[in-house]
């Protein structure tokens, strides 16, 4: 077969190539810096029109599926064949698109990728949890509590439920169970039921056998659940699962094993799930869109992550940690902040908890010379900072904020016909932050 290699420096020589690629019909591997494969990526997927290819370049580029220190692919799995991440030795996605199977002439053109950034590729524990309980900040009362009942859970087999808004740490807390168990040696497997396209999500979960369906890659494919055998796998956004694949959860909570897509007999697995989900669950079961027996089994040890603004003081350890971390990154010098940045911070509503701290984080320090002070906040922050004046004019000063973060996200919608990537980069703010407002403010999408 045909192949041949592009190596690309800019967002828009990415786009190009994808759309030769496509509209060629033959292979290639692009290879980009970790900014313009993305953005290139994404723009080429709104050249498609295809929500999941969008959805598939994001769960790539998060879990991070890398290649052998040769540059040979460690895992291909074939629901994701077309897109194929490399990691660098820091551990950064620097990116290879395939569209047809160009692997074999990877290592070729990995050494000519002239940014110092190809040697040294190292296997990343693909199958392992990255984070431990010490990464997880604060001293407070709900988070030391919380940090008891990870300890506890990890002691036991039993299926372990992590409840909590978006950004609170809930990813964090499953990698810590499974690290302080006695699994900690075998793999951990973070699957995110929201990122994979509902007609993908169960041959990703469970594998298929040769020949399942057109289009299956030889020999069949190991799902999820085989490859955490003995480990653990993660269950993130378990909320946004199907009803056509809940019920198969619960055999494999019941029954313990699974049956591969095609498969004629079930195979038997040893695996412990940690599920999460930022949604009301009950709430769920109630609109029928959830299980009811699936929502007991999962229940077994409940953990709740604690919002932000329920341990505020934690928020100087944070603020400390994400500035030491993000100036290492940066390669500056830790910058201070005044006491009116850090008040304004303890006194915010902080609807996306953790994560959003750690975006202010960072964007200030971007925009900072030298001290960090409250002009360095985003304007989203503005009402909470008038909180000294009457409730009542708060309240007024707090609708037509939200009128106008409603209207800006209504006209980013339009501009970018409905591209949910493009319009969080547009206007500066994360994904689950774009699906919090879109509810809230009750806007289609
Ligand atoms: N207590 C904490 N200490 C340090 N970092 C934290 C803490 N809580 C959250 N974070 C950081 O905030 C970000 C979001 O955390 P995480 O992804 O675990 O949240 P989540 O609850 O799984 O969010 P979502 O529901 O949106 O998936 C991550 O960068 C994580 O490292």
């Amino acid at each position: 077969m045909d192949c041949s290699f592009t190596l690309c420096h800019s967002h828009d020589t990415v786009k190009a190539a994808i759309q030769k690629m496509i509209s060629d019909q033959t292979s290639y591997a692009i290879i980009a810096d970790e900014k313009s494969i993305y953005q290139g990526v994404l723009t080429a997927g709104a050249l498609l029109q295809t929500k999941d290819f969008e959805l598939l370049v994001e769960q790539v580029m998060q879990d991070a599926e890398p290649l052998n220190e040769d540059g040979s692919i460690a895992d291909i799995r074939p629901s994701l064949l077309e897109i194929i991440p490399v990691v660098n030795h820091i551990k950064t996605v620097v990116g290879v698109i395939s569209i047809r199977s160009a692997f074999q002439y990877l290592p070729e053109a990995l050494s000519s990728l002239d940014t110092g950034r190809s040697s040294g590729f190292r296997r990343t524990p693909q199958l392992s949890a990255k984070y431990t309980i010490n990464d997880i900040v604060g001293q407070s009362k709900p988070i030391l509590l919380m940090k008891e009942q990870i300890i506890a859970a990890a002691k036991t087999r039993s299926t372990v439920m992590v409840l909590g808004e978006t950004g609170t740490g809930k990813e964090l807390a499953a990698h810590s169970i499974h690290r302080l168990s006695s699994r900690r040696h075998n793999a951990f497997v973070r699957v995110n039921c929201a990122a994979i396209p509902d007609n993908l999500l169960e041959s990703e979960l469970f594998g298929y056998e040769a020949g399942a369906f057109t289009g299956a890659v030889k020999g069949g494919q190991v799902g999820k659940f085989e490859a955490a055998d003995g480990g653990t796998i993660f269950l993130d956004e378990i909320g946004d699962m199907p009803l056509t694949l809940q019920s198969k959860i619960l055999r494999v909570l019941q029954e313990k094993e699974i049956e591969k897509v095609g498969g004629r007999a079930p195979i038997a697995i040893d695996v412990r799930i940690i599920a999460a989900t930022h949604r009301n669950l009950r709430e769920l079961v109630r609109e029928q869109k959830f299980r009811e027996d699936l929502y007991y089994r999962l229940h077994v040890i409940p953990i709740q992550m604690p919002p932000l603004r329920e341990h505020r003081e934690d928020i100087p350890m944070l603020v400390d940690f994400f500035l030491t971390k993000q100036a290492e990154e940066l390669g500056i010098d830790r910058p201070d902040t005044d006491r009116d940045f850090m008040a304004a911070l303890i006194e915010y509503d902080w609807p996306g908890n953790v994560r959003e701290l750690a975006n202010i984080i960072e964007l200030a320090i971007s925009m900072s010379h030298g001290t960090i002070t409250k002009d360095l906040l985003p304007p989203s922050m503005l009402p909470e900072l008038f909180s000294y004046r009457s409730d009542d004019e708060a309240a007024v000063l707090r609708s037509y904020t939200e009128e106008a973060e409603k209207e800006a996200i209504i006209k980013a919608l339009e501009i970018y016909g409905g591209n949910k990537i493009k319009v969080c980069d547009s206007l500066g703010i994360s994904r689950s932050s774009l699906y919090n407002k879109l509810k809230k403010y009750d806007i289609d999408a």
